[in-house]
């Protein structure tokens, strides 16, 4: 044994606590009626490979997320695995692949009873966002950890926005109800990231339909803050998007050099 005296230990200090562990549920189990017909649109080709695993290998990509929680079309959870297995994650990235539902709040659901225990942050992410930089994902998780219970990414909105009476039949025209303060209004993406006990308890509580998740938790009274959002995670809808993805990607691309 050696003699030499155990280092005095430095006045004050606290052993480091570990890091909360994040893991992000990906809804995928969309049909994607408004990108037309074909195959379920988190499957489709983004060059030359399915959204989804751009969407995974987003959140993956981020040091934070130490595993990917997948919900797949309710008859694809077999593909998509096979998929996962085909296109490797880091190693430090463990994934789970589970059956979606009929709205994206189910899918979103069954993402989270599948979690684990010793994940405390949780991340919801649309497959349909599959070119999120790892940076937003990153700002997410680190306003959490600094105590948000829930954290969007929001951008400024670059159109003027109207509120409608609705038509009561598509093409008539709509009066103009009123016209919102633009300065004060943000257009939200994902990753949205949560407080886990919090986005769990606002999935047993909130019913009605709703559009987002942080949305649940205002539900619940209780505070959402921002981050900075960024263009390229804009959502794949429409055809159009589909065109706008494959030129960001090919422009990374190039400038990757290959
Ligand atoms: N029952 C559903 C519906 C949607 N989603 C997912 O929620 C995300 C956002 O939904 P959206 O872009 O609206 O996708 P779709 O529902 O597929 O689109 P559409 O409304 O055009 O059919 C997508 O990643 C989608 O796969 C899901 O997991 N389960
Ligand atoms: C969650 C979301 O992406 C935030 O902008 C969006 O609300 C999803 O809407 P969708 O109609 O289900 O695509």
């Amino acid at each position: 044994m050696s003699d030499d005296p155990l280092p005095a230990p430095e006045p004050n200090s606290v052993p480091a606590r570990p890091a909360p562990r994040t893991a992000a549920v990906i809804p995928a189990a969309g049909r994607g009626v408004r990108l037309g017909p074909g195959a379920p649109k988190a499957l489709r080709a983004l060059g030359g490979l399915p959204m989804l695993v751009h969407a995974i290998r987003a959140m993956a990509d981020s040091r934070a997320v130490s595993l990917v929680v997948v919900v797949a079309p309710p008859d694809g959870a077999a593909e998509v695995k096979t998929l996962l297995d085909a296109h490797a994650l880091p190693e430090r990235t463990d994934f789970l692949v589970v059956p979606g539902g009929e709205t994206r709040q189910e899918s979103v659901r069954a993402g989270l009873e599948a979690l684990p225990e010793g994940y405390d942050i949780v991340l919801v992410h649309d497959a349909a966002r599959p070119l999120v930089p790892v940076d937003t994902v990153d700002a997410v998780i680190e306003a959490v950890r600094d105590g948000a219970v829930a954290v969007v990414p929001a951008l400024p909105l670059a159109d003027t926005v109207k509120e409608v009476e609705p038509a009561a039949s598509p093409g008539e025209p709509e009066p103009v109800l009123a016209t919102p303060d633009r300065s004060r209004l943000r257009a939200v993406q994902t990753p949205q990231g949560f407080d886990r006990a919090t986005l769990v308890r606002a999935h047993e509580t909130v019913t009605g339909d709703v559009t987002d998740d942080a949305s649940m938790v205002e539900q619940l009274g209780l505070t959402v803050v921002t981050v900075p959002g960024h263009e390229e995670a804009f959502k794949v809808t429409r055809p159009l998007d589909l065109v706008l993805a494959e030129a960001v990607l090919a422009r990374r691309r190039l400038n990757d050099g290959f």
